[in-house]
C-alpha cells in the first residue's frame, strides 16, 4: 500500500507540492520537498549499492542540509529529496527519492535522520519548515522516482527522458503556483485599499466641498490602478499557460520534450515577473491605506510578507530570469544563422517576434493612437528584441575579445536581465491584448477590460520610457502623447474600479481585513476587532503592573550617596 502511494506521487507529478497528504492503511504519510537553487552542484548523493538494491542517501557536508522545505520541520514522515544519484560509479545527476524520515509509529526521527524547525522567519511562524541532514540512510531501489530514468537492479542506469526531464516538476509547480498561490495574494490587496479608498476620505477637492473619497485624487489613482490592471493581465497570462502547460503535457509524459525549453522559459519568467510585481504591488496597496495599512488588522502586512516569500522561493527570480534569458540569446542566435548554415527550425511562439520585420519608429500622433493593442504590442516586441540584440552584442564582444564563456555571460547578466524583463513585459502585454480578442461577444466587459490593458502596456512604457527612448522608437513629444492617453484612462477606469474588484469574488472572510469588506463599515470593524486585541481584555494592562512593580522595587532600595 505504501509502495502503491508512492507511485502516485511519481505518476501524478504531483511530487513537488509541499505536504502532500498521502493516506495508506498505517496511517498518515506527509511529504516535504527538498531541493536548492544549483541543482547541478547538489551535494546530498544517492550511492546504488547492486548487493542490497538500496540506495544510500548522504549529505556529506553540513552546507548539504536541507534548509526551508514545507512541513518537514514538524509534520512529515517521509521527504521527497534531490540528490546526485551515483550507480556503477558515475555520477548520473539530480534525481528525486522519498526517503522516510519519521516513525509512523511514534513519529520520532528514523536512524540516520536529523530533522527539525528553521527557526523564526520573517513572518508565518505558524507554518513548518524545516530542516534534514541524511547520514547515510538505506532506502529500497523502488524509492527513486523513475519515469524518466532508472536504475535496474544490477546497478545499470536507464535513461528515459532528457537532461531536463527530472527539472520537469519545477514547470508544473511553477505554472500552478501562479493562479494558485501568488496572483490572490496581489488581487486581495488591490480589494482591500480599493475598498477603503471610496470609504476613507481626506482632505477637499474643491474648498467648498465636503471631505473627498482618497480614491478621487489622480496620485491615489496612479498608486492602485495599475495594480489592478496588472492582477487582470497577470489572471489572463496565468489561465492561457495552465492552458498551455496542459496541452503540452501528455506530450512531455510520452517523452516527446521538444515544448519543454518554450514551457520553461515562459513558466520561469511569469513566476518571476509576477512574484516581483505582486509584491511592489501589495505595498504599493498598503502604504496606499496610510496608517491603517500598516495594522494588521487591514489584512495588508501579512499579504505583502506572503507574497514576498514567492519571489524566492520555487527558484530566487534573478536566477529564473537569467534562464529566460539564455532562452531568448538561444532563439536570437537562431534568427541570425544563414539560411543553408544549420537546419532552419521555426521559433516557439512566444519569441516569434525575434524573427518579425523591424518597425524603427512608432507610428503614433497623437494621444489616443496609444490605445490601439496591436500599436503598443509591438512597442514592447520592439524594446525587447532591441535589448535581446544589445545582450547578445555584448556577449559576442567580450567572447570574441578571448574572455571565457562563463566569465563572458557574468559580466553581461545586468544586461541580460534587463532583456529578460522586457521580454517578459511583451508577452504580458500580448497576452491580454490576446484574452480582449476572445471577448468579441461581450462588449461591455470587452471595453471596461480593454482599459486595464490599454493602461497597463502604456504604464510599462511610462516606468521604462528610456528603454524606448533610447534609439529614438519614442520620441519625447511622444511619450507625453502617452501620458496624456493615461491619465484619461485613470478617470475612465475610475467609475468601474471597485465593480473591477468585487468581480475577483474573494469572501470578507477570506479578506480577513477591517478596511476590505464588502459593507464598507470599515470604522465599526475597526474599532470592534481593535477590543479584541489581548492588551484589552485585561481590566489592567500588563505595563502598569510593570511599572508599578518596578517603582515598589525603587522605594525598598536603599539611597545611594551621588
Ligand atoms: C514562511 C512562509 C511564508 C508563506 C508562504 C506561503 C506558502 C505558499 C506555498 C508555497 C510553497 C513554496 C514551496 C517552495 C518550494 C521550493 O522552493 S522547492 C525548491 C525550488 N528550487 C528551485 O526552484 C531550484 C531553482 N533552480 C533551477 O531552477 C535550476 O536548477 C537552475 C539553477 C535554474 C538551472 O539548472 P542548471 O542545470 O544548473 O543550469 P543551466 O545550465 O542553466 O540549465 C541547463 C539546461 O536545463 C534547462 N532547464 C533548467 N531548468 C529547467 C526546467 N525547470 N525545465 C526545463 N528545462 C530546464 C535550461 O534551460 C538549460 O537548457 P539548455 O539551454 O537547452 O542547455
Ligand atoms: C518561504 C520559503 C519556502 C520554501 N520552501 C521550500 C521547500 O518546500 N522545499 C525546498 O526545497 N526549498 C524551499 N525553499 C527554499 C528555496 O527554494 C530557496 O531558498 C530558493 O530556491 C533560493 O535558493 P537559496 O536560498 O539557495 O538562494 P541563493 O541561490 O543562495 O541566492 C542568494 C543570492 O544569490 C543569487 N544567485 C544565486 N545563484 C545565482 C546565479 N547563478 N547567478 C546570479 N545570481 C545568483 C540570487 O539571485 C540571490 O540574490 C523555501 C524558501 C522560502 C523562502
Amino acid at each position: 500500500m505504501l509502495r502503491q502511494s508512492w507511485d502516485m506521487v511519481s505518476q501524478d507529478c504531483c511530487m513537488w507540492c509541499v505536504g502532500c497528504a498521502l493516506q495508506n492503511s498505517r496511517g498518515p504519510i506527509h511529504i516535504s520537498v527538498a531541493i536548492g537553487t544549483f541543482l547541478q552542484g547538489l551535494e546530498t548523493e544517492a550511492t546504488y549499492d547492486a548487493a542490497t538494491q538500496e540506495f544510500v542517501i548522504h549529505s556529506p557536508t553540513l552546507t548539504a542540509t536541507k534548509w526551508w522545505p514545507g512541513d518537514l520541520g514538524r509534520s512529515a514522515t517521509h521527504a521527497l529529496v534531490q540528490a546526485q544519484l551515483i550507480c556503477s560509479g558515475a555520477r548520473r545527476g539530480m534525481h528525486a527519492f522519498i526517503v522516510p524520515i519519521r516513525s509512523l509509529q511514534d513519529h520520532t526521527p528514523l536512524p540516520g535522520i536529523t530533522v527539525g524547525d528553521i527557526g523564526p522567519k520573517m513572518d508565518f511562524d505558524q507554518m513548518d519548515n524545516g530542516f534534514l541532514q541524511l547520514n547515510h540512510v538505506r532506502v529500497p531501489r523502488e524509492n527513486m522516482l523513475s519515469r524518466f530514468a532508472q536504475v535496474l537492479p544490477d546497478g545499470t542506469y536507464v535513461k528515459l527522458g532528457t537532461a531536463q526531464s527530472n527539472y520537469l516538476p519545477m514547470v508544473v509547480v511553477r505554472v500552478e503556483l501562479l493562479l494558485g498561490e501568488i496572483l490572490p495574494l496581489l488581487q486581495k490587496a488591490c480589494v482591500i485599499a480599493m475598498r477603503y479608498s471610496v470609504i476613507r476620505r481626506q482632505s477637499q477637492l474643491q474648498p467648498s466641498d465636503q471631505e473627498a473619497k482618497v480614491l478621487d485624487y489622480q496620485t491615489q489613482q496612479q498608486k492602485l490602478f495599475p495594480q489592478l490592471a496588472i492582477s487582470y493581465a497577470f489572471h489572463f497570462l496565468a489561465v492561457s499557460l495552465l492552458e498551455f502547460f496542459q496541452r503540452s503535457y501528455s506530450a512531455i509524459l510520452n517523452r516527446d520534450f521538444s515544448i519543454l525549453p518554450e514551457l520553461h522559459a515562459l513558466s520561469t519568467g511569469m513566476k518571476a515577473m509576477m512574484s516581483d510585481f505582486c509584491t511592489q504591488g501589495a505595498e504599493m496597496c498598503r502604504r496606499a491605506c496610510g496608517g491603517h495599512g500598516y495594522s494588521k488588522l487591514s489584512g495588508l502586512p501579512s499579504l505583502v510578507t506572503k507574497v514576498s516569500a514567492s519571489c524566492t522561493y520555487e527558484g530566487e527570480n534573478t536566477v529564473l530570469y537569467l534562464q529566460v534569458a539564455r532562452f531568448l540569446v538561444k532563439n536570437y542566435l537562431q534568427t541570425q544563422m544563414s539560411p543553408g548554415s544549420a537546419p532552419q527550425r521555426s521559433l516557439p511562439p512566444s519569441v516569434a517576434y525575434l524573427a518579425a520585420p523591424v518597425l524603427a519608429r512608432c507610428p503614433a500622433q497623437r494621444a489616443a493612437d496609444f490605445l490601439c493593442p496591436e500599436l503598443y504590442t509591438t512597442a514592447w516586441a520592439h524594446v525587447a528584441a532591441r535589448l535581446i540584440k544589445d545582450s547578445v552584442h555584448h556577449l559576442q564582444t567580450l567572447t570574441q575579445s578571448g574572455a571565457d564563456q562563463h566569465e563572458a555571460w557574468n559580466q553581461t547578466t545586468v544586461i541580460h536581465l534587463q532583456a529578460a524583463k522586457a521580454h517578459c513585459y511583451y508577452v504580458t502585454v500580448k497576452g491580454f491584448a490576446e484574452a480582449l480578442e476572445k471577448l468579441e461577444n461581450e462588449p461591455a466587459i470587452q471595453q471596461v477590460l480593454k482599459r486595464l490593458c490599454d493602461l497597463h502596456a502604456i504604464h510599462g512604457i511610462l516606468t521604462n520610457s528610456g528603454d524606448f527612448l533610447h534609439d529614438s522608437f519614442l520620441s519625447g513629444a511622444q511619450v507625453d502623447m502617452a501620458r496624456t492617453a493615461y491619465l484619461d484612462l485613470l478617470c475612465l477606469i475610475r467609475k468601474d474600479a471597485i465593480l473591477l474588484t468585487d468581480a475577483f469574488d474573494f469572501t470578507d472572510q477570506c479578506l480577513n481585513s477591517a478596511l476590505g469588506c464588502y459593507d464598507g463599515n470599515v470604522y465599526e470593524r475597526l474599532f470592534q476587532w481593535a477590543q479584541k486585541s489581548p492588551t484589552n481584555t485585561q481590566v489592567v494592562g500588563w505595563n502598569y503592573k510593570l511599572r508599578k512593580k518596578a517603582e515598589n522595587r525603587q522605594r525598598t532600595l536603599p539611597m545611594r550617596n551621588i
